[in-house]
């Protein structure tokens, strides 16, 4: 049974197996039984992070169609610490307007500054004894905090209410592939902290940049997707992008399948930046027209090996080929994959327009990606 990466800090820690305050359980796998396996128009700005190379590496630009060069043009205020800019964070009626009334999401008092010790149960001291590989050309260095990354106030605010002291292996690497505006596939296993991997770029590009009011009032236009497998880490995601959205203007959305439409349409018509989704229920609201993909600047897969064994590759394609989303290129393309079965590697190319090579090893994945593309590997 393979351990999940906090596992396997504590086990290092604890080699002996006793009874321990450190050993991490991640939330969706808490209260379960011990046998368990571990579960496996032109928009102003609207790709702003996409060319906020905040290391100093230029994204190429995508030629040949009209969204050409996009990706890297999107330079726009930044409606910092709140969105105060325009756009959809703008004073002119945009959708934070009910950011007084947003129901704080932090149960804990975050007026108390805590220790690096109390503020997890994840060892931080073993850190930097994660093996991490990447791949690709130019690939934007790890950060050792997050004070070595300009999230935004706001999104700095969160994190410290969320009591993160230091960035989890993933999230030290992915963070400022992410911010330079290069697709991401990320090898790393469940409970290694890869929700704030692919939600804090995702809110920082949004609060940074200026987004023309959607265009329809009945339907939404969200401009990131995330996509994971079930309900249940769906609204996992949901609860932990809230809380780093908190104050920022950032409205998330969550729509899964096996519950009632409705309410999830009452949801999606007061606005929405972030949708998290399950594949099936996405398709749904994409015919029934109440979704559009067009506005689209982030598509993050979260536990994409788990998408395919559940045979969602086709609702997948779907999505992301056959609807109006924007081409790679113009959408930023995150995939996490607590494995990397060719089918992934394959689904990554295909969405990001990358062509891998790879080379196999009994354990060890090494993968070349395009200039665009980066490829990490924490094991
Ligand atoms: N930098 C950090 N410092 C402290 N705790 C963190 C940090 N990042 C994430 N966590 C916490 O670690 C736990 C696991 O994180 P998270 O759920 O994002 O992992 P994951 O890899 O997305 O897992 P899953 O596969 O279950 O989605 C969560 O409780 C989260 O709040």
């Amino acid at each position: 049974m393979s351990m999940s990466w906090a596992d396997s800090v504590s086990a290092a820690e604890n080699p002996a197996g006793a009874p321990s305050k450190s050993a991490y359980v991640p939330p969706h796998l808490r209260n379960r039984p011990s046998t368990d396996p571990p579960a496996q128009a032109s928009y102003a700005g609207a790709a702003a992070s996409l060319g906020n190379d905040h290391s100093g590496y230029g994204v190429p630009n995508v030629v040949g169609s009209r969204w050409s060069g996009q990706r890297n043009e999107y330079q726009s205020g930044y409606a910092g610490g709140g969105g105060r800019g325009g756009g959809w964070n703008g004073k002119s009626g945009g959708w934070d307007r009910g950011r007084d009334r947003e129901v704080n999401p932090f149960t804990n008092d975050d007026s108390e500054p805590v220790s690096e010790l109390e503020s997890s149960a994840i060892n931080f001291d073993a850190y930097e004894d994660i093996p991490v590989e990447t791949s690709g050309d130019n690939v934007p260095p790890p950060v050792n905090t997050f004070a070595d990354i300009d999230l935004g106030e706001a999104v700095n605010e969160n994190i410290r209410r969320c009591k993160y002291v230091r960035p989890t292996p993933v999230q030290r690497h992915a963070i400022p592939i992410s911010l330079a505006g290069r697709d991401l596939m990320a090898c790393a296993q469940t409970g290694s902290g890869k929700t704030a991997a692919f939600c804090f770029p995702i809110i920082s590009g949004i609060m940074r940049g200026q987004f023309p009011r959607p265009p329809r009032p009945r339907m939404a236009f969200p401009l990131a997707l995330i996509l994971s497998p079930t309900r249940e880490l769906s609204c996992q995601i949901h609860d932990e992008a809230k809380k780093f959205s908190y104050q920022t203007g950032v409205r998330v959305v969550v729509a899964y399948g096996g519950a009632p439409i409705n309410q999830q349409l009452r949801e999606l018509e007061r606005g929405v930046h972030i949708l998290v989704a399950t594949p099936g229920r996405l398709v749904d609201l994409l015919e029934r027209a109440r979704v559009s993909l067009q506005m689209i600047r982030y598509l993050a897969l979260d536990e994409a090996d788990r998408m395919l064994d559940m045979g969602f590759e086709p609702q997948i394609r779907k999505i992301v080929q056959q609807m109006d989303m924007p081409p790679p290129g113009v959408r930023q393309t995150m995939l996490f994959s607590a494995t990397f079965p060719k089918e992934i590697q394959v689904i990554f190319s295909t969405l990001t327009g990358s062509s891998l090579i790879l080379q196999f090893f009994p354990l060890i994945l090494i993968y070349l990606i395009t200039p665009l593309s980066c490829g990490i590997c924490c094991f």
